[in-house]
């Protein structure tokens, strides 16, 4: 089997692609990711990207984490799926539209001398909830989404103390939080000092919390200004990664909706910067950032991950 490995800011992904030629009937995409992505068994990566047709639109793409569960979306893996589009020459534009398990999403490839060096990404709309705040009465409640904006008005943002936060009683999500949705579940703590102890303490802890049946992808956000934010994320189904574009997406409409931060705002992670902009809460969230292509990757025995038919 072929993969092409690409990276979106150092969030990696294996890449088949289903448009050139049918993929095999029944292929076990989950089973394929698992062994694929795990470094001892595969290639190695986050993720694994399937490209395949879909009527009207330029692809559609699925996204599998490395423990081979299907997500509902993807930002970084959307940006490479743009530039892999225009580098194989299956769109000549400089944008396309991509079906997703959580909608159409549209793409704006930035080129350079026939090289696309970024890709911007609409990502559809956020839905928002601030946890733990002290609720505001109903009138302001009222004008507060009469304004469009989703969740409860913000009340007060906890900045966690980093050692508090690693302390906290974990039988309930440590409160405040924020949860976001952006086709994926994500769960929000902003903090004064970022550490690896609490990301991997943490971030663990709060992707199998009870309180998220499906499970959720957790961003650590350190904010350094009003346009600037530093940023890890737990992925579910992944761990740290060095990259997460809907994780930077959840983390900025976070800032947002807390009073933190303006509309557009830079997401350093520690494999990239991302851009991320929300002109107000009824729009879509847009993410810009890099796309690249590693290379094609051989890897053979996939006919023992065909699905019984
Ligand atoms: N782990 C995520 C999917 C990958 C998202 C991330 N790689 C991105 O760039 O958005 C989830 O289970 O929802």
């Amino acid at each position: 089997m072929l993969f092409t490995k690409m990276h979106g800011a150092g969030n990696e992904f294996l890449l088949i692609d289903g448009l050139d030629l049918p993929l095999p009937p029944h292929l076990d995409f989950a089973s394929i990711a698992a062994r694929a992505c795990d470094r001892s068994t595969g290639p190695g990566a986050d993720g694994l990207i399937v490209l395949e047709h879909a009527s009207g639109l330029d692809a559609r793409m699925r996204i599998f984490n490395a423990d081979g569960s299907e997500a509902g979306a993807c930002g970084n893996g959307l940006r490479c799926v743009g530039k892999y589009l225009y580098d194989h020459k299956y769109i000549r534009r400089k944008d396309a539209t991509i079906a997703t398990a959580s909608g159409k999403r549209e793409l704006t490839l930035e080129v350079v001398a026939g090289e696309v060096v970024s890709v911007s990404v609409w990502m559809g709309n956020v839905r928002l909830e601030a946890r733990g705040e002290r609720r505001e009465d109903k009138n302001t409640q009222a004008r507060s989404a009469s304004k469009g904006l989703q969740g409860p008005p913000p009340d007060r943002y906890k900045i966690w103390p980093l050692q508090e936060l690693r302390q906290a009683d974990l039988s309930v999500v440590p409160q405040p939080s924020t949860v976001v949705q952006v086709g994926n579940p994500h769960c929000v703590f902003f903090v004064d000092e970022l550490s690896d102890e609490l990301i991997h303490e943490l971030g663990p802890a709060i992707e199998t919390h009870p309180a998220f049946p499906d499970r959720t992808n957790v961003e650590f956000a350190r904010i350094n200004s009003r346009t600037d934010v530093a940023l890890r994320v737990w992925e579910r189904g992944v761990g740290e990664t060095a990259a997460c574009g809907t994780g930077a997406c959840a983390a900025i409409a976070a800032g947002i909706h807390a009073g933190l931060l303006n509309r557009d705002a830079t997401c350093h992670l520690p494999g990239g910067d991302l851009q991320v902009s929300w002109i107000n809460a009824g729009s879509q969230i847009r993410l810009t950032g890099p796309a690249v292509t590693v290379g094609v990757v051989a890897w053979e025995q996939p006919d023992q991950f065909a699905k019984a038919a």
